[in-house]
């Protein structure tokens, strides 16, 4: 599969105006091919959630071009923003995000409610069990694990069968084990169900499930690395880090 699934062209977002204007991104063109998996790194402040939010439609350029699945976000109404993001778009972040008075299916079938649609018994179960969890339906989130409350917010992303899945720090709550379940998962369904899958992390072993990780620094790329080890992931974000002092 080689199509892109996301591309950014020459996408610029300043926040503020004057001598305090931060230019978040600077002209940044990227591609996401569907069916692969992707992390974002770089060091605080470097931009990778303004690229999120902006490649996800959460956010607006102040410059350039965003297309998800061939249509261009940029110029799109709020109200059709808000459909493309419903029907092809899947987000999961630090914070898990659960209602709490809500059990794991009811959780899970959220999206589909909010869609006007009443979410089938069968579909929400198949989701959970994609994520392991078939068990655990019927608890609310205040008697899961954090793992297990990560994997119900997958569960609840991938309802939708969106095209892209975002993460903002999947995995920044999580101890060592569950981390590796959650990015275990996230692996098997980009290789699996060709699901495009773009995930900001701090982490390099979770940078390394990637097939691809780039870097970003002050709001430009810089760099990129495929698939590899979190020791050279590391040794890149070092440079990084010690680049922006
Ligand atoms: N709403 C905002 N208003 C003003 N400046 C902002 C806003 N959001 C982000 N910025 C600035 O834009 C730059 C990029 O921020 P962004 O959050 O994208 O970085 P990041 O790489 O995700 O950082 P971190 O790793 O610390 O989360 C930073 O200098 C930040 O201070």
């Amino acid at each position: 599969m080689n199509n892109a699934a996301v591309e950014l062209r020459d996408v610029t977002r300043r926040y503020g105006t004057g001598p305090d204007a931060v230019t978040a991104l600077d002209k940044v063109s990227l591609t996401f091919r569907q069916g692969t998996f992707t992390a974002v790194m770089g060091p605080s402040g470097s931009g990778k959630s303004t690229l999120l939010q902006c490649a996800a439609g959460l956010d607006r350029p102040d410059a350039g071009s965003v297309r998800v699945t061939g249509h261009e976000l940029t110029a799109m109404s709020e109200r059709r923003l808000t459909l493309l993001r419903r029907e092809q778009i899947g987000f999961v972040f630090q914070a898990f995000n659960l209602l709490p008075s809500l059990t794991a299916e009811q959780n899970v079938g959220l999206p589909l409610r909010l869609a006007g649609r009443r979410p089938s018994r069968a579909r929400v179960r198949q989701a959970l069990a994609q994520v392991g969890l078939t068990d655990r339906a019927r608890h609310r989130p205040a008697q899961l694990s954090g793992g297990q409350q990560q994997r119900v917010a997958l569960a609840r992303a991938l309802i939708t069968r969106p095209d892209v899945l975002f993460g903002d720090e999947p995995t920044g709550a999580l101890d060592s084990q569950s981390s590796r379940e959650v990015l275990g998962l996230l692996r098997d369904m980009v290789r699996e169900e060709g699901r495009t899958t773009i995930m900001v992390t701090h982490d390099p072993v979770a940078a390394s499930y990637a097939d691809r990780v780039l870097f970003l620094a002050d709001g430009r790329l810089n760099g990129e690395l495929p698939q590899a080890s979190a020791k050279d992931i590391a040794a890149h974000m070092a440079t990084l880090e010690a680049a922006s002092c």
